[in-house]
């Protein structure tokens, strides 16, 4: 029986967007392990497709008066008018006054906003309309009405929302109307309601589906523009945006985060005497090396050839010098020459150095990896004498303390 699930489920992730990797696959059926660069950019894009949305519906809702006017009697079109215009009105400042700040809750927020408008729109035109008898052409137009919910989930589809996100949006509208129909229980008409709810079940389906394919595509252009082609590491820039992130969290929850300048020691040495490739070779294993052994939640950043920025969120000093230790622990390969590739690194950080900013942080980091250069490579520099670590290997010589830079 787990054999054919698991056949099953094989078979059905090949159908899965080609783009993605099997390690981002879960990605799609929830956020919460989305890296903070995804949510952010994803973030975005949700609030400048509510604001693309909204100038459409405020452009075309009281376009439609003019239906109205021709086919319903006064004062049917002037009630549905004014609400057409306030409910144009409403699109239109969420057009000009919602930005996004990078935040997945405030992309939420826009989106529900953007759904509750037409949907107070299609309560009130409902209630209003049910006070009529209309007839004929006027009776067709006022079914139209009815379809509004459809519209709502179609719409759906223009985000890039894990299937999670899609069914919690769809939720109340489908819940709405199964509500109503069990309202109209005695009076019901089965067929129409069956189809009408049926109809939405798929709409909603299809548009997690167009949702899920678009998340997929966002997230294998994002991983490509945020990581350095050669080792996989973040790049430069987005380890930038990443510690900028983390800096502003961590100042706004007082909370401590520290980063570590790695720069490999003689790595010029490895270009000349064996050749690019070896260089290259061994900066990755040093990446696969550092990746395996840094914490959940940790992020390296190649900051240039053969430097990198390890960033801890939430560690301390103590801890950032226990992680480092650790790597050095598990070492960062070995030199085609033979003994091992080795590096001088700097600790900072933001409550025990007083920092103000991100900038000096990586700054006083890079400035104490100088200091360990200068004290012999091979060794950790933190924020006083005593961080002054031993050389991970015996073969490298231990040279004492360097002063706090
Ligand atoms: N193979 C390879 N080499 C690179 C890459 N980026 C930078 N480098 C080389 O890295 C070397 C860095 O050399 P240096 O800055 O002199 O430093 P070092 O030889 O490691 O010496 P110390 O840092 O003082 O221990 C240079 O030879 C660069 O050409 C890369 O992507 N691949």
């Amino acid at each position: 029986m787990n054999q054919v699930s698991e056949m099953l489920w094989h078979r059905l992730m090949g159908l899965m967007p080609g783009e993605l990797k099997k390690s981002e696959l879960g990605w799609l059926f929830s956020p919460h392990r989305h890296l903070s660069l995804l949510a952010r950019r994803r973030a975005a894009l949700i609030v400048n497709r509510v604001r693309l949305f909204a100038f459409l519906f405020a452009v075309l809702t009281p376009l439609w008066s003019i239906i109205d006017f021709v086919v319903f009697p006064f004062p049917l079109w002037g009630q549905l008018a004014f609400m057409r215009f306030a409910a144009s009105a409403a699109f239109a400042s969420l057009l000009v006054y919602y930005r996004s700040n990078g935040d997945l809750f405030n992309a939420y927020r826009a989106m529900a906003l953007l759904f509750a408008i037409p949907t107070v729109f299609y309560v009130a035109s409902h209630s209003l309309l049910a006070h009529y008898q209309l007839t004929g052409m006027s009776a067709a137009i006022g079914a139209g009405y009815a379809f509004l919910p459809f519209v709502l989930l179609g719409g759906l589809a223009v985000f890039p929302l894990a299937v999670a996100e899609s069914f919690v949006v769809a939720s109340p509208i489908l819940i709405c109307h199964a509500v109503s129909g069990y309202l109209r229980w005695a009076a019901m008409d089965w067929p129409a309601f069956t189809g009408a709810f049926w109809l939405l079940v798929l709409i909603t389906g299809v548009a997690a589906l167009a949702g899920i394919c678009q998340l997929a595509f966002m997230i294998a252009l994002v991983r490509q523009a945020i990581r350095d082609p050669l080792t996989n590491a973040f790049s430069r820039s987005s380890g930038m945006e990443i510690l900028d992130l983390h800096f502003t969290m961590a100042e706004r929850a007082d909370a401590p985060f520290a980063v570590a300048f790695l720069d490999l020691d003689h790595f010029k040495r490895i270009n000349d005497g064996y050749g690019h490739e070896a260089g290259d070779r061994a900066l990755v294993t040093m990446t696969e090396r550092v990746t395996q052994h840094m914490r959940h939640g940790d992020v390296l950043a190649r900051w240039g050839g053969e430097e990198f920025l390890l960033i801890m969120p939430g560690a301390g000093l103590e801890q950032a010098r226990t992680a480092i230790e650790r790597l050095r622990g598990g070492g960062f390969g070995e030199r085609p020459e033979g003994g091992p590739v080795t590096a001088s690194i700097g600790i900072a950080e933001r409550r025990a150095d007083h920092v103000g900013d991100w900038k000096r942080l990586v700054e006083l980091a890079d400035q104490r990896m100088y200091a360990a250069k200068q004290g012999g490579r091979d060794r950790v520099v933190g924020g006083e004498p005593a961080a002054v670590l031993a050389p991970s290997h015996p073969t490298m010589p231990a040279i004492a303390t360097t002063a706090p830079v």
